[in-house]
């Protein structure tokens, strides 16, 4: 059976131009004019663009006593909502736990998943077991790591420890990844404003300055070229951080930068609201800045300097929250955004004239399959490509509800904002998933991504770190010892 698309534009990281596209099997098998299928779908007056690749969600994820609300079947939902035809989520193993046995506890929570997925593993600890098993997870089509500088006592590794993973990614061409904070000063800093009796949510966002971010991100990004691997920077949040990562680029280093939607469009002002609840549904780390950070990510986004827009989906629901009242280093620290994240980004980032339409897709989509090796499969509408399409329509609107969102939760933070720009439909590897605010998506019809080790940035970087590796110099007629 085929099924194809006619009458749209097509839109992707570098091109734009009008064609109809054929899909067979899950896979785009032509792009052209005058195509027909067993199905059509009119995409008059609307983009046809690759699905949306969200690599930063944490569904089901135990975390702060609790587990974050939306699971693979409703975040996976929430996700094609709003265009996006992949997620990335994080298998976190406990402090000592076997990372395979880890990895075999979050495949377990997979099963419902509506569109394809794939895992970064976190390296929690350090040890030999971790070291060997690394390997098993780059087989098993793993190939990004995480590391969480912040979390103290809980996630957090050392220096000694990050290093130790980054040269053990270098080996396996994996790519490193990290929550950049640092986490001693956080808890010492949270500790100083909870005995100043400083304990409400703004308790969280003024023990996270952005210096604590800057400062992490300038650590791992070095230790990262000492250990001759790429570095990605998840939820970069603040100029500071922005700024390490754009003078690292500029010197030749391999780093990439991951902004949220929320981080670009809500602001710190949220935290000082009167209503506990309002406050305590917005903490995350790093939490919301001012309007000057948001510009810097903006042109960040804009100069290249960061390349991909995310989510960190993380919801909890205000029950939950408020297991924190009293104490903000006890709220559940996430916010969702899954199913809003193309809609917000079109409508403050394209309609104001921030991004381009190309510009929008290379961020929502193919910069990330690039980063994490799964280009052309994933992230571009190319023949051969799995039919991951989202038909984008830029005149319909809506008012952002939690009474109608798919996650689970109970309030939304971008509640009330006004988008114009959505999906008409949304195809996962085919299937149609979504028809306006229709979900017609299957529960398991998601798949599992295996990704290749050595993407195209590992291999150039240690071809370079090899050819200028510090080399001993060989000499005659060297001095006898004290003579
Ligand atoms: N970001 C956040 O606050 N929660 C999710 C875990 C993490 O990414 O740090
Ligand atoms: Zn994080
Ligand atoms: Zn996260």
């Amino acid at each position: 059976m085929t099924k194809v698309i006619r009458n749209g534009t097509v839109v992707t990281a570098d091109r734009t131009w009008k064609a109809d596209v054929l899909m067979q099997h899950g896979k785009i098998v032509a792009i052209g004019s005058n195509l027909h299928g067993d199905h059509e779908f009119d995409a008059t007056g609307c983009y046809v663009m690759p699905g949306g690749i969200d690599p930063h969600t944490h569904l089901e994820m135990p975390f702060m006593g609790t587990y974050s609300a939306d699971d693979f079947e409703s975040g996976t939902r929430a996700a094609l909502s709003g265009g996006t035809t992949m997620v990335v989520d994080f298998c976190l193993p406990a402090p000592q736990q076997s990372l395979l046995e880890a990895l075999q506890m979050w495949d377990n929570k997979t099963s419902k998943a509506a569109c394809d997925y794939s895992f970064h593993m976190a390296i929690t600890w350090w040890g030999k077991q971790v070291f060997d098993e690394m390997a098993t997870v780059v087989d098993r089509g793993i190939t990004s790591f995480k590391h969480f500088m912040a979390y103290k006592g809980a996630l957090m590794v050392d220096d000694d420890e990050m290093y130790s993973s980054f040269q053990r990614c270098a080996d396996l061409g994996a790519l490193p990844l990290v929550h950049a904070e640092n986490g001693d000063v956080v808890a010492a800093l949270s500790q100083k404003l909870r005995a100043a009796g400083n304990n409400g949510p703004e308790g969280h966002a003024y023990s996270r300055p952005p210096e604590v971010e800057g400062e992490a991100t300038n650590r791992a990004i070095m230790i990262a070229d000492m250990a001759g691997v790429p570095l990605y920077v998840v939820h970069v949040s603040c100029e500071q951080s922005h700024e390490a990562i754009r003078r690292a680029r500029q010197k030749g280093m391999r780093v990439f930068g991951e902004p949220l939607i929320q981080h670009l469009t809500l602001d710190e002002t949220e935290y000082f609201n009167k209503d506990w609840d309002h406050a305590a549904r917005r903490v995350m780390s790093p939490p919301f800045r001012s309007k000057w950070h948001q510009d810097s990510l903006w042109a960040g986004l804009q100069a290249g300097s960061l390349q991909v827009v995310a989510t960190d989906h993380c919801s909890f629901t205000t029950k939950q929250k408020r297991n924190g009242v009293g104490d903000f280093t006890k709220i559940p620290n996430g916010t969702g955004g899954l199913e809003d994240r193309l809609p917000v980004l079109w409508t403050r980032g394209v309609n104001t004239g921030r991004l381009t339409m190309n510009e929008f897709v290379a961020v929502t989509s193919t910069n990330i399959a690039k980063i994490l090796n799964m280009y052309p499969k994933k992230g571009a509408i190319v023949e051969g490509a799995d039919a991951d399409i989202v038909v984008w329509d830029p005149k319909r609107k809506k008012t952002i509800s939690a009474k109608k969102q798919q996650s689970v939760i109970d309030y939304n933070v971008f509640e009330g904002v006004e988008v114009t720009g959505l999906p008409r439909f949304v195809f996962s590897r085919g299937e149609r998933s979504i028809e306006e605010a229709e979900v017609k998506a299957k529960v398991g019809h998601g798949e599992f991504v295996a990704r290749e080790p050595n993407a195209a940035v590992n291999r150039a970087l240690s071809t370079w770190k090899e050819i200028s590796a510090p080399r001993k110099v060989e000499r005659t007629g060297i001095p006898a010892t004290g003579v």
